[in-house]
């Protein structure tokens, strides 16, 4: 990969940039809203060059491109598509980094139309509660997953491209349906975030919330670090994922239901059974993730 385009150079994008710029000189041009965070970014040596989104300046960015990367909240994916199609060329190979898939996938068809077999749908699984281009760390995707999620229709060569371009940034490569991977992150991240944001939101909003807080130690600090993440990204990652993400909701309502019933009914056993579970789960998942 010689050019590179992203779009969305914030924690991400950045990150994607740094880690291929570490291991291979590529050429990389960051397109955004922000100007000021695309300065920033050239500072901090994260891109090569800048361009803004009026449409001369995209053509002349995609020029001998031979790749794009859409790192943006995912709700921006239909009008960054459509800024770029006019200006496409058929080498082009064309990748995100979006949260969700099955939304990502479907407006790329729409938008892309007989060029949809250009676009390779990805996912990191590493992040942060961070954001914008300050956040970006040229390691964050060392020894992490990523999800692709090609269709039937997706052209193979351009798959291989995007999976070693993040094989390159130190990552392991996986590929599963945009639908089963919206199924899982419902649950694993999508869902947590909410749980986080809600609790967050539910104790700021009490009268005694400084009390409450001035008492806050490690546990509250684990439970809602990412609580602390980009509004705009979960919105629209809430949205794009609507359907799984409110059965997932229904699944913990009910597993409250459970808990709140032991507790009513003080069944020490009942609690103690239900925590014991859930520990082993999770001390097993962390050990296995070392
Ligand atoms: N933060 C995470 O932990 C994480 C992990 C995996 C995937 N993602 C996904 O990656 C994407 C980027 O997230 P991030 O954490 O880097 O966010 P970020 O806020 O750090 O960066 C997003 C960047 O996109 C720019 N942007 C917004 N609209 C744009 C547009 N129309 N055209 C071009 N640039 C635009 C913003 O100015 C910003 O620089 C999102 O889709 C998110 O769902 C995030
Ligand atoms: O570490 C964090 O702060 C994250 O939220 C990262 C995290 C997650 O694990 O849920 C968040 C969203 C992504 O799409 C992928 C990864």
């Amino acid at each position: 990969m010689k050019k590179i385009v992203i779009f969305g150079v914030g924690l991400i994008g950045g990150s994607f940039a740094l880690a291929l710029k570490k291991a291979s000189a590529t050429h990389i041009t960051g397109i955004g809203r922000s100007q000021e965070s695309l300065q920033e970014a050239l500072k901090l040596g994260v891109i090569d060059a800048f361009s803004d989104t009026q449409e001369a300046n995209i053509h002349a960015a995609l020029q001998d491109t031979d790749l794009i990367m859409i790192a943006a909240p995912v709700a921006q994916t239909a009008s960054i598509l459509q800024s770029i199609k006019p200006h496409l060329s058929s080498n082009t190979v064309i990748t995100d980094a979006g949260s969700t898939k099955s939304d990502v996938l479907a407006c790329a068809k729409e938008v892309l139309g007989e060029q949809f077999n250009q676009f390779v749908g990805g996912h990191p699984i590493a992040g942060a509660e961070k954001s914008g281009v300050t956040a970006a760390m040229s390691d964050l995707y060392a020894g992490k997953n990523i999800v692709l999620t090609p269709t039937a229709e997706t052209n193979k060569d351009g798959v291989a491209v995007v999976a070693e371009l993040w094989r390159t940034c130190g990552a392991n490569v996986s590929e599963m349906s945009a639908e089963t991977h919206d199924g899982i992150f419902a649950a694993v991240s999508h869902l947590p975030h909410l749980l986080a944001f809600a609790l967050v939101d539910d104790i700021a909003s009490r009268p005694n919330a400084a009390q409450l807080f001035s008492f806050a130690a490690s546990g509250f600090r684990d439970f809602t670090r990412i609580a602390g993440s980009h509004p705009e990204m979960w919105r629209d990652i809430s949205l794009a994922n609507k359907t799984a993400l409110l059965s997932e909701l229904d699944a913990y309502q009910n597993e409250l239901s459970q808990l709140k019933q032991l507790l009513t009914n003080e069944d020490g056993a009942g609690l103690q059974a239900l925590f014991n579970r859930a520990s082993t789960a999770r001390n097993a998942w962390a050990k296995n993730r070392q």
